[in-house]
Formats: structure tokens, sequence, C-alpha cells
């Protein structure tokens, strides 16, 4: 995919503030820190539109991307983060759940995972959660350049046994740091947009 075009749209905190013009819309999901923003800077070939930190909880608001006037990625807080009060707990649940639950373009939701470890139970009831509201959801396992080559297909069938993923969903392998997996990345996202 060639992007030519990538802006923010809009941070939303909640339903109203959505953008009022629909594409079909893909959010990344996942732990504070695992790499959501890297990825979405990756997908689409900028240094840091969507903003990273190497503390967590840098994204605390929906942040609606368009892309080539043609889709939106939503960058989402990330959940799992121990530093955050119970309040702020409830208010990010009370704002995923609006947005998971009632967003009709929503194609898929793509779920990062870091594939150095074994999916926490943050990542599993997180995934178990989206399949609740019966979305499809493309797995990442991020931070590929950190594992050995020889190790890497032992992380990727652990990591699909312990979220027992959905055979229907699809699960890539990925690296913000080299690139690696972009292309399947974006091959899965085509997948979910009719032409
Ligand atoms: N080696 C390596 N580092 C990565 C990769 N992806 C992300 N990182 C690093 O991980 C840290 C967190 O990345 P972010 O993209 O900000 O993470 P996030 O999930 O958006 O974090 P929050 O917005 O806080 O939820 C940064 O220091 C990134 O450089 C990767 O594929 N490989
Ligand atoms: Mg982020």
């Amino acid at each position: 995919m060639k992007v030519n075009q990538a802006e923010i749209v809009i941070s939303a905190v909640s339903e109203n503030q959505y953008p009022q013009e629909q594409y079909p819309e893909f959010a990344l999901a996942g732990r504070s820190n695992v790499g959501k923003s890297s990825l979405i800077n990756k997908l689409i070939n900028r240094k840091n539109l969507a903003r990273t930190s190497s503390k967590p909880g840098k994204t605390q608001t929906l942040n609606f991307y368009l892309i080539n006037e043609s889709l939106y990625f939503v960058d989402v807080p990330g959940y799992g983060y121990a530093q955050v009060s119970k309040k702020e707990r409830a208010k990010w649940g009370g704002m995923m759940e609006q947005y998971f639950k009632n967003r009709e373009p929503l194609r898929a939701v793509i779920l990062i995972t870091d594939l150095r470890h074994e999916p926490t139970d943050d990542d599993i009831q997180m995934y178990d959660y989206l399949k609740f509201f019966e979305l499809p959801v493309i797995v990442i396992g991020t931070k590929l350049d950190k594992i050995p080559k020889t190790k890497q297909h032992k992380h990727i069938k652990r990591s699909k046994k312990v979220l027992e993923m959905d055979p229907n969903d699809i699960f890539i392998p990925f690296s913000a740091e080299t690139g690696e997996g972009k292309d399947a990345v974006w091959g899965a996202i085509k997948s979910f947009i009719a032409d």
C-alpha cells in the first residue's frame, strides 16, 4: 500500500466526537507501551505522526488517523499499565466499550502483543472481549527483531495457543524496527475492505 496522505483528524474521548465522514476503520489495541503507535507509523512510513514514547500511557484518547482518504486507523490508549488509578481505569473501560460496541465502520481490531513474551492475562482478556463483540481480530506479535531467528516460530506458536485464537483470525509476526511483516499487515487490512 502506498501511503500518500496521513493526517490526524481528531482525538476523541466520546462518541459525539468521532469523525462524521465514515471510511472503513481499523483500531489498534494492546498493552501500554507494546508498540501500537509505532506500528501505525511504520505502516504509513512516518517517523512520529502517531506519538510514541518509551514511557507507558502516552496515548490517552481515541486518535483517528485518516489514510489516503480511504481508511482510518484508530490509535487506542493501552491497557495493563499498573500506575493507573481505579477512576482512570473505569474511564478507559467506558470509552472502549462505547467504541467497540457501537462503531459501525469498524472492520477489524489489530491487537498487538509482545512476541518476546507469552500473551498476558490482560491480552487474553482483551482478545476475549473483542470476540464477545464479534469483531474480527488481526493479532500482531511485535518486536520480532528482538527474538533470535531460530526461536521465532516457537514464540508464534505459543502466542496463538495461549490466546486460544479463533481459527478465522490471522496472526502476523511484525517489527516496527525492521518493517518485517508490514506487507502482511497491509494484506490483512485490505482483506477487510471491499473493492
Ligand atoms: N525493538 C523494537 N522496539 C519497538 C517496536 N515497536 C515499538 N517499540 C518501542 O516500544 C516503545 C513503545 O512504543 P509505542 O509505539 O509508543 O507504544 P504504544 O503501544 O503506542 O504505547 P502507549 O501509547 O503508551 O499505550 C518505544 O520505545 C518504541 O520504540 C519493535 O517492533 N521493536
Ligand atoms: Mg501509543
